[in-house]
């Protein structure tokens, strides 16, 4: 990244917080917050690339994880308006956890993944897509499942324990055990289990960390 501007990369499991989260830094001046594109996912010309994906994800996962990537590239590559942007997701964790997870749990077929991944790969070859840190909101599987259920958003009706411990584990082997996939900046693990009072104090702890990512 360039020596003026700070790119940072909200990463976690589904419904684990990172929306709250942004909400908060973005009240702070300096910050530009870039939320998911999740409206864009719901209606891309009057359908609904999301809720079909959640239906039938070996017809409709490349339909969505297409979109995905071309609207988190889209984000990427948005001039900065503020000196630090927090950005939630990337468009390496579409590939390397939300596709790998169609993937790997036989949901996607083989030459959908191929397609998907020479995007991908020309994609991050030929365009910048900076980062100086990556803040990993770490929760259980159950923690995400119990706030899916409260947040109900009705695509995500159909998603069982299970999901949400496969897109865990693929995070926790990204991130924290770097097992599987280059982890392209620095993480900064935020445990993310706790009520909203003792996370919105744990983001006032890691407040100094956060925002001077870059020096
Ligand atoms: N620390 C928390 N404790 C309890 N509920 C939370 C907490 N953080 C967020 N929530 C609630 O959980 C749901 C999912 O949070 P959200 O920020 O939308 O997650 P994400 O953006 O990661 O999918 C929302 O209903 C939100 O109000
Ligand atoms: N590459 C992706 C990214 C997200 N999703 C799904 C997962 C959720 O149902 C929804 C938004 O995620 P949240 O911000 O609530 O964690 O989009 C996907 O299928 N593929």
């Amino acid at each position: 990244m360039s020596c003026c501007f700070t790119s940072i990369w909200l990463e976690g499991n589904i419904a684990s917080g990172k929306t709250t989260c942004l909400e908060y830094f973005s009240k702070t001046s300096d910050i530009e917050v870039l939320t998911e594109p999740v409206s864009k996912w719901r209606n891309v010309q009057g359908c609904n690339p999301l809720g079909l994906m959640y239906q039938d994800p070996s017809r409709w996962g490349l339909t969505l994880q297409t979109y995905v990537q071309l609207t988190m590239l889209d984000r990427h590559v948005l001039p900065m308006s503020a000196p630090i942007r927090m950005m939630e997701r990337s468009i390496y964790s579409a590939k390397y956890i939300f596709v790998e997870n169609l993937y790997k749990s036989g949901k996607m077929p083989e030459v959908d993944f191929a397609v998907l991944s020479e995007w991908f790969e020309w994609i991050i070859k030929n365009i910048a897509i900076p980062v100086d840190l990556i803040v990993y909101l770490q929760t259980s599987p159950q923690t995400c499942y119990e706030r899916l259920k409260q947040r109900c958003r009705e695509e995500e009706k159909v998603i069982p324990l299970e999901y949400l411990e496969s897109i865990h584990n693929l995070y926790e082997d990204w991130l924290i055990h770097h097992k599987s996939f280059e982890v392209p900046a620095p993480v900064l693990v935020i445990p993310a289990d706790h009520d909203l009072k003792k996370m919105l104090h744990q983001y006032e702890e890691n407040r100094e960390k956060i925002l001077m990512a870059h020096c």
